[in-house]
């Protein structure tokens, strides 16, 4: 086999990581300077070269949409499925392993994952049983303290409250949610990296299994790990596994979440003869967008230190255009797409990046008007919309039901005349016995303790459940998934519910559940078939939030800055830039947290390979509240060298501009003219809406500011 063909396609740097000898290795190194494909390098090198077995190794991802594209890249590098390798996000290995010792991890085989509307429903839960007001203790404050905690692997033993009553509420409810979660069978997100973490140290046996097991671990993304991922990590590793970690302190942006660019110092600490190779060609986007990018994060202090540069010239400035509202700033981006289309270029090398999830629904709204496809990652996220959950508490039932959030959940949905109060009796009744909900309905409706309505009610759920186990024995999965749907009697109570297209667009994610069900039926990937259905309800737990339209489809993509780490489009924009949206509102005040703020910015550019625009609104209507907007520090912190600012009908030069600037869009006047106002004095036509009597110009004037007139009434007049 000739292993020079891994290294070829490589720079000398790259090399040096990718051809190096067995041994801790930490490559720092800024975005698109080619870290992933070094570490994809590296994993076949190590078969190749080393003749290691892809059984020794362990790589860690960020996302599974990106553990998949690895282990295909590395099949494809080596010429053999790399059957055996466990590839995959720190919270998929962990959940992988606690299955596989579930006993010895102290759960019940079947447990389900609390994502975090889920566990925010226990908090509350756990609120009303402690008899705590939520006025005073905020869910979301509570979870985000237990979280924390258990991010830095505390258990509330390990937390002394030093006697002061606040933290000691706290410490009893990060207690009591626990022992909830114990009773229901079910394990939060956190608590998967923990208990995972909990199971080596508490069993040598596995632990020794493991660790003679995986010799080899590579991890990406490593500015981003938490304490307990790095102390996963150590206890892997011991003394006789090597750590592969490639990162860029300048791309954390996971702070808010525990993770620790600390990490990437202490690594080259506490591991001993680190190697350490930085890159420093960057191979992914033009000179000024490299420039700017540069720029920017240079303003931030206390950086490892870095400078990037690239090959491939200067290619086109920086865009930024600045939109007199939401909807116009939309309409722009759609119109450079199209454009991009007809010049020939795919949708999906285009991509929309904005901070919050809710600046989405307008971009939605002009791209599904202009009949662009689009795919959202994350965000208001498939399967964590109500529907789908509903539809999966059902099957999750079916599959445990001891799993009281889906109890809850589903227990009244559609409505069977179950009131709160009989929800309320039972949970009392749970938490007195130590039952589960199903255990105590059980019970309750045998002994009509309930009141013969609620009885009567509760057996009705109950029967459907039962039923429903009996109706999906031996289907596939899909028709399970469909069964599922046709007993649970969801679609009509959407429909109903909700009139009109809201409605309709919940029994299509319904249906999209049982496509969804059947594609990984057909690809169900590294999982257990035995029990597809729990593999399936993982999967929904676990990925919820990456991509989902069509497999296939030429479409743009949508996602938050967040969920673009990674990645790479030829063509990005970056909405909403503006103070309080970007930086978000929360990171003002802190000057950590501006950093990070920076550090998300320069990860958004930076996924731009040729095009780049950053687009704002002057005034924006959101959360149903309208209001002028200031434009983002990020935006004046850009130097002027790499950016060019671009206006409706001013900027020829920009293939994105509206209308050519001599449109005639009102009588005798033109896009971009200068014309007089007998009211408001001179301005410039900057834009324009509609055509006809009802045509709306959109007037930018010296004195009086912006303002859209009627032109069939506006009375201009050429200026000058
Ligand atoms: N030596 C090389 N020759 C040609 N192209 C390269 C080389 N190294 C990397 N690339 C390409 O540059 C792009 C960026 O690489 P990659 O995604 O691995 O960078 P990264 O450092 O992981 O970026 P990020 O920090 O954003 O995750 C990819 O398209 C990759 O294929
Ligand atoms: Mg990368």
């Amino acid at each position: 086999m000739d292993v020079t063909a891994l290294l070829d396609p490589l720079n000398d740097a790259q090399r040096e990581a990718v051809g190096g000898p067995p041994g801790h290795t930490l490559v720092v190194a800024g975005a698109g300077s080619g870290k992933t494909r070094v570490l994809v390098h590296r994993i076949a090198w190590l078969i190749q070269a080393e003749g290691v077995s892809p059984f020794g190794i362990l790589a860690v991802t960020f996302t599974n949409k990106a553990a998949g594209e690895m282990r295909e890249r590395i099949e494809a590098l080596v010429g053999l499925p790399a059957t055996g390798m466990w590839v995959g996000t720190f919270h998929g290995l962990a959940h992988r392993l606690l299955r596989q010792h579930h006993a010895e991890a102290d759960l019940p085989k079947n447990f389900q994952i609390l994502d975090s509307a889920d566990q925010q429903r226990l908090v509350k839960r756990v609120l009303q049983e402690q008899g705590l007001d939520e006025s005073s203790w905020p869910v979301r404050q509570v979870q985000g303290f237990i979280n924390a905690r258990k991010d830095d692997g505390q258990r509330p033993a390990d937390i002394d409250h030093r006697g002061d009553p606040y933290h000691r509420t706290l410490l009893e409810l990060y207690r009591a949610y626990e022992e909830a979660c114990r009773r229901a069978g079910v394990v939060d997100f956190a608590e998967l990296l923990l208990r995972a973490w909990e199971l080596w140290r508490d069993n040598p046996g596995i632990l020794d299994h493991y660790r003679r097991r995986f010799r080899h671990i590579l991890v990406d993304e490593f500015q981003d790990t938490n304490a307990i991922q790095y102390a996963w990590l150590r206890l892997l590793a011991g003394d006789s596994g090597t750590v592969f970690a490639v990162g860029d302190d300048d791309q954390s942006i996971y702070g808010w979440r525990g993770a620790r660019v600390e990490n990437i110092r202490r690594y080259s600490q506490e591991f001993p003869d680190v190697v350490t190779v930085r890159l420093e060609q960057n191979y992914r986007s033009t000179g000024h967008i490299l420039g700017a990018s540069n720029q920017l994060i240079a303003r931030n202090p206390e950086r490892l230190g870095k400078e990037l540069w690239t090959e491939t010239g200067h290619g086109e400035p920086v865009r930024i255009y600045d939109a007199f509202n939401e909807n116009e700033e939309a309409r722009f981006i759609g119109r450079r797409i199209q454009q991009w289309v007809e010049g020939g270029g795919r949708r999906d090398e285009c991509a929309i990046l904005y901070r919050s999830n809710a600046l989405s629904r307008v971009l939605e709204e002009v791209l599904v008007h202009s009949g662009i496809p689009y795919r959202i990652h994350g965000g208001p996220r498939f399967f964590e919309r109500a529907e789908i959950k509903d539809l999966l508490a059902y099957l999750r039932l079916v599959a445990s039901r001891d799993d009281d959030p889906s109890f809850e959940r589903v227990v009244n949905t559609p409505s069977r005349g179950i009131g709160e109060r009989t929800v309320d009796n039972l949970r009392q009744i749970a938490r007195e016995r130590g039952l589960t909900l199903w255990a105590t309905a059980w019970e309750a409706a045998g002994n009509g303790q309930l009141g013969a309505r609620a009885t009567k009610a509760i057996q009705r759920f109950l029967t459907t459940i039962e039923e429903l186990e009996q109706a999906i024995d031996g289907l596939s999965l899909a028709e399970q998934v469909e069964t599922a749907r046709q007993h649970s009697g969801l679609a009509d109570h959407y429909l109903q519910k909700e009139k009109g297209e809201r409605g309709q667009a919940r029994v299509d994610n319904l249906d999209e559940l049982v496509s969804a069900a059947r594609a990984f039926e057909l690809d169900p990937g590294d999982v257990d078939t035995e029990d597809l259905l729990g593999a399936f309800l993982t999967h929904a737990s676990l990925e919820a939030g990456e991509a989902q339209a069509a497999a296939g489809e030429d479409c743009v993509h949508l996602m938050t800055l967040h969920g673009a780490k990674g990645l790479e489009f030829p063509l990005v924009f970056i909405a909403g830039m503006e103070e309080g949206l970007f930086p978000h509102r929360m990171a003002l005040e802190d000057g950590n947290r501006l950093e990070e703020e920076r550090r998300l910015c320069y990860v958004g550019m930076t996924r731009a390979m040729s095009e780049l625009y950053l687009t704002r609104a002057e005034s924006r209507r959101l959360h149903g509240r309208e209001g002028h907007t200031r434009p983002s520090r990020f935006l004046t912190e850009l130097p002027e060298e790499h950016v060019e600012s671009v206006r409706p009908g001013r900027a020829p030069s920009a293939p994105a501009a509206a209308p050519a600037p001599d449109t005639e869009v009102g009588e005798g006047v033109t896009l971009g003219q200068r014309v007089h106002h007998p009211t408001f004095g001179e301005g410039v036509i900057i834009d324009c809406e509609g055509d006809g009597p009802r045509a709306r110009l959109h007037v930018n004037f010296d004195d009086a500011g912006l303002k859209w007139l009627v032109a069939s009434h506006a009375n201009l007049t050429p200026a000058g």
